[in-house]
């Protein structure tokens, strides 16, 4: 064992995910420093709550309220971001970088947004990002994309990459209740973004999304491009049918090797029940990829929380720590690619997206509404899997003059499919907004 001395890390920013990289760090350290070959310290952790962060530390580290005293110090090797957000965290990392400091970070909104940025910084000063807990906590998906396979060529990467959002569809689900409500305890259990809102509205999943793509197929991060839809219009009906046609509601991300380029979505997502995917529940997430050589990997386990996030920013610790005196141009590159070997591959716009649909119709309960739905169908050349008509008694109640027409359908271009519902929902006889949910079989 070589006799140098522990690599210094400065923390910036200890919530729950910062606890959670002390506490194990100063559980595992013996561990840790076999596996690293040389111990890691934390010796210098800034946060705005002081007397917080002392209560977390005591004597084993000096604790600061400016996080700028930490990228001074000139022992220090390594920051580690996990204050969150794209505002004060962006000018911190660029200015850890700038003074050639390696740094981790947990933060997926800013890596997804302003990833080419950071990365170009690195890459000329000569330092390390590392990102393994930004995507699905701590699941080593980044290590698997950039290092696992890249005997591969990647066709697509499916996952749940969003735990708040499991668990809130799977709370609602088997106990009934209420969106709100768990939402709350997703909050109280440290799973949801500062702002859930990044949660529930497919944002923190597309921000994951963006960094598997660039991983995956050697492309920039391109968050602007990416199609977010959350889970907030999800209802409960739909849930319930869909579990009646033998498949789940997931909120996938998803992005996929296509003729025109790459696509980049996040979406709730009819998945088939039978698929391991289909049954991961609570803040699990799980991700499928599917490469050339190796076909379709499964990778699963915990995407939140303090000690699981911290498992991959330590991991991430330990990585760098052994790579610190190799020489710069042998490393690992930050999105798995060369960055002069960058692919300009295009995000390819929704319309031209192709995958099978769940439809949910309003209908009134009279002779004729059926084939005139499928009669658009078929003008546009979309074909139907299954059909399910509810009794009107069970949608309205007794004597209801209205019903449910619910209709899978196979693959069809997104783009086809807003043209036929433009047209059924014209109908005098189509009630109420159609549902529309997309659906892939993940084979
Ligand atoms: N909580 C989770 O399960 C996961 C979180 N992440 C990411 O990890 C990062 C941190 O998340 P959490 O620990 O959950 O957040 P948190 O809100 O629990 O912790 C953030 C900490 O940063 C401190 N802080 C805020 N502004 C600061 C500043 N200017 N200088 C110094 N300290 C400052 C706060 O006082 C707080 O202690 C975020 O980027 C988040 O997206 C990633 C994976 C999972
Ligand atoms: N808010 C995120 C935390 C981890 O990235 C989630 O719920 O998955
Ligand atoms: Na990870």
């Amino acid at each position: 064992m070589s006799q140098l001395p522990p690599i210094q890390v400065g923390l910036l920013g200890i919530g729950t995910v910062g606890s959670g990289v002390f506490r194990v760090l100063q559980r595992n350290q013996e561990e840790i420093r076999r596996r690293a070959g040389r111990g890691i310290a934390i010796t210098m952790v800034a946060d705005l709550d002081t007397e917080r962060a002392r209560g977390i530390v005591g004597d084993a580290a000096q604790v600061v309220a400016d996080a700028r005293a930490v990228i001074a110090n000139p022992d220090i090797d390594i920051v580690v971001e996990l204050i969150g957000g794209y505002g004060i965290a962006r000018q911190l990392v660029l200015e850890a970088i700038a003074a050639g400091k390696h740094v981790v970070t947990a933060n997926k909104a800013l890596l997804a947004v302003h990833g080419t940025e950071i990365f170009a910084a690195a890459q000329a000063k000569g330092v390390m990002v590392a990102f393994e807990a930004a995507v699905a906590g701590g699941i080593p998906i980044i290590k698997a994309l950039r290092e696992g396979l890249t005997a591969n060529r990647i066709q697509w990467v499916a996952g749940i990459i969003n735990g708040t959002t499991n668990f809130i569809l799977s709370e609602m689900r088997d106990k009934g209740l209420d969106f709100d409500v768990v939402l709350k305890e997703a909050q109280r259990l440290g799973y949801a973004e500062a702002d859930p809102t990044f949660d529930i509205e497919g944002i923190d999943a597309a921000h994951k999304a963006t960094l598997m793509s660039a991983l995956a197929f050697g492309i920039p991060v391109q968050f602007d491009k990416a199609y977010v839809e959350g889970i907030t219009k999800l209802q409960a009906a739909d849930i319930r049918y869909a579990e009646q046609l033998g498949y789940r509601i997931k909120l996938l991300g998803i992005t996929k090797r296509v003729a025109g380029g790459v696509e980049l979505r996040v979406h709730p997502t009819l998945v088939p029940a039978k698929r391991l995917i289909a049954n991961v529940e609570g803040a699990m997430n799980a991700v499928v990829v599917q490469g050339d050589a190796v076909g379709t990997t499964l990778y699963y386990g915990k995407g939140a929380g303090s000690e699981p996030t911290a498992s991959a920013v330590i991991a991430d610790l330990v990585d760098v720590t052994r790579l610190h005196t190799a020489d710069p141009q042998h490393r690992v590159p930050h999105l798995a690619f060369q960055p002069h070997a960058m692919s300009d591959l295009a995000i390819v716009p929704m319309a031209q997206v192709v995958t099978g649909y769940y439809l949910r119709l309003r209908v009134a309960d009279q002779a004729g509404v059926l084939a005139e739905v499928t009669g658009i169908l078929a003008r546009a050349g979309i074909s139907i899997d299954a059909v399910l008509q509810r009794e009107a008694d069970e949608v309205g109640g007794e004597g209801s003059t209205q019903t449910d027409l619910i209709i899978l359908t196979h693959d069809t271009a997104e783009g086809t499919m807003d043209a036929a519902l433009a047209a059924m929902q014209a109908l005098p006889t189509v009630l109420a907004p159609i549902v529309r949910i997309r659906k892939e079989e993940l084979a």
